[in-house]
């Protein structure tokens, strides 16, 4: 039998010097700052049956647990530095953390984002990660910085992984190959890091947030933070591969309203149109023009022609 303490040590400590001080073993782990720099610190939980399926395959869940964090921080602009992890598990069970430990550090080593600390308690399956991230004092992408006449752009595309959920509910009846690529979307999504780094050197972009509940309800948050509102384009929104072959009405909501998506949602100013798609060339990630924010407040969703939509739509809401 595995105890708390050899769990610890065979999972997630590791021999090598990091960024930190005093890593995995101590009270507390020690950090120097870089000087001048401002630190950026977001915590997400994922909970077994709310997040994620009991069952739920081991390296990919390592790697969601932390690219949900990671995509906080790519929201803000800032570059990750370290993370603490705080499990709670059900059982020691060498297989499973063996998978999750992969993952988990798969993606930490890609972004030399270094595991300090935590806690490991019995319990049913419950995994929270708090990420810290550096960036340059007055350049974070907040939330309440969009204005007036700003585009507003979308990375990467929108929707798959609310398809993949649509799948496993049995809402929507797709070929296993299409559900395959999906979820694989919804396993496995890809934090926009370096795209969040190029939007806020200059800084390039206003405002930003990444899309966990879905852009309409996230998207509210930037509008309700910088007092402005906005018209978004939902014909333009880039739909995923899978989605993109689905019909109309299924598209439009599930890119707007998905949700599981951690794509950046930014707003920048129109004379800035040229370095946004620098910042998409340089990290490779795909930018896409959706919208206008405008000084009345609401949210006005339209078609490609411009007219209005009435989709009746909301974010995620774990309490709604
Ligand atoms: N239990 C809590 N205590 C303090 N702050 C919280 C708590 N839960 C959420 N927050 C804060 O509320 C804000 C909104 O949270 P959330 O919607 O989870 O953000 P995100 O989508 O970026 O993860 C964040 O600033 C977060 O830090
Ligand atoms: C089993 C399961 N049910 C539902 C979902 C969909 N889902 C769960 S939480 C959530 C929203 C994002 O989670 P939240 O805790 O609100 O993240 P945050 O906004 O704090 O980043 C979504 C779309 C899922 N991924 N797995
Ligand atoms: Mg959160």
């Amino acid at each position: 039998m595995l105890s708390e303490f050899d769990l610890i040590k065979q999972f997630f400590q590791r021999d090598r010097r990091g960024r930190a001080d005093l890593g995995i073993g101590d009270d507390c782990a020690l950090l120097t700052p870089a000087p001048g720099r401002q630190l950026a610190i977001s915590s997400d939980m994922l909970v077994e049956d709310r997040h994620f399926f009991a069952g739920a395959d081991p390296f990919m869940l390592g790697h969601k647990s932390l690219a949900v964090n990671l995509s906080d921080l790519a929201a803000m602009g800032a570059r990750p530095v370290g993370f603490t992890l705080a499990l709670a598990l059900p059982a020691a069970d060498p297989a499973w953390l063996e998978g999750f430990s992969r993952g988990l550090f798969a993606l930490a080593d890609a972004h030399g984002c270094e595991l300090v600390g935590g806690d490991t308690t019995k319990g049913p399956l419950n995994i929270c990660i708090t990420v810290f991230g550096e960036l340059t004092p007055g350049h974070a992408l907040r939330r309440d910085a969009a204005r007036a006449g700003d585009d507003i752009w979308i990375s990467g595309t929108l929707g798959d992984a609310r398809l993949a959920l649509a799948g496993y509910w049995k809402e929507v009846a797709l070929a296993a190959h299409e559900h395959t690529q999906a979820a694989q979307r919804m396993h496995m999504p890809t934090p926009r890091v370096a795209l969040g780094l190029a939007l806020a050197a200059q800084p390039v972009a206003h405002a930003a947030l990444d899309i966990s509940d879905g852009l309409v309800g996230d998207l509210g948050h930037i509008l309700a933070a910088s007092r402005v509102g906005a018209t978004l384009d939902v014909d333009a929104l880039p739909a995923g591969p899978v989605l993109a072959r689905q019909e109309l009405q299924l598209r439009r909501r599930f890119t707007a309203a998905g949700g599981d998506d951690y794509e950046l949602c930014f707003t920048a100013p129109v004379a800035n149109r040229e370095a946004v798609l620098e910042a998409g060339r340089i990290s490779g990630t795909a930018v896409t023009r959706v919208g206008r924010i405008e000084a009345e407040p609401g949210l006005r969703m339209v078609d490609a022609q411009g007219a209005p939509l009435d989709l009746k739509l909301s974010g995620w809401d774990h309490f709604g």
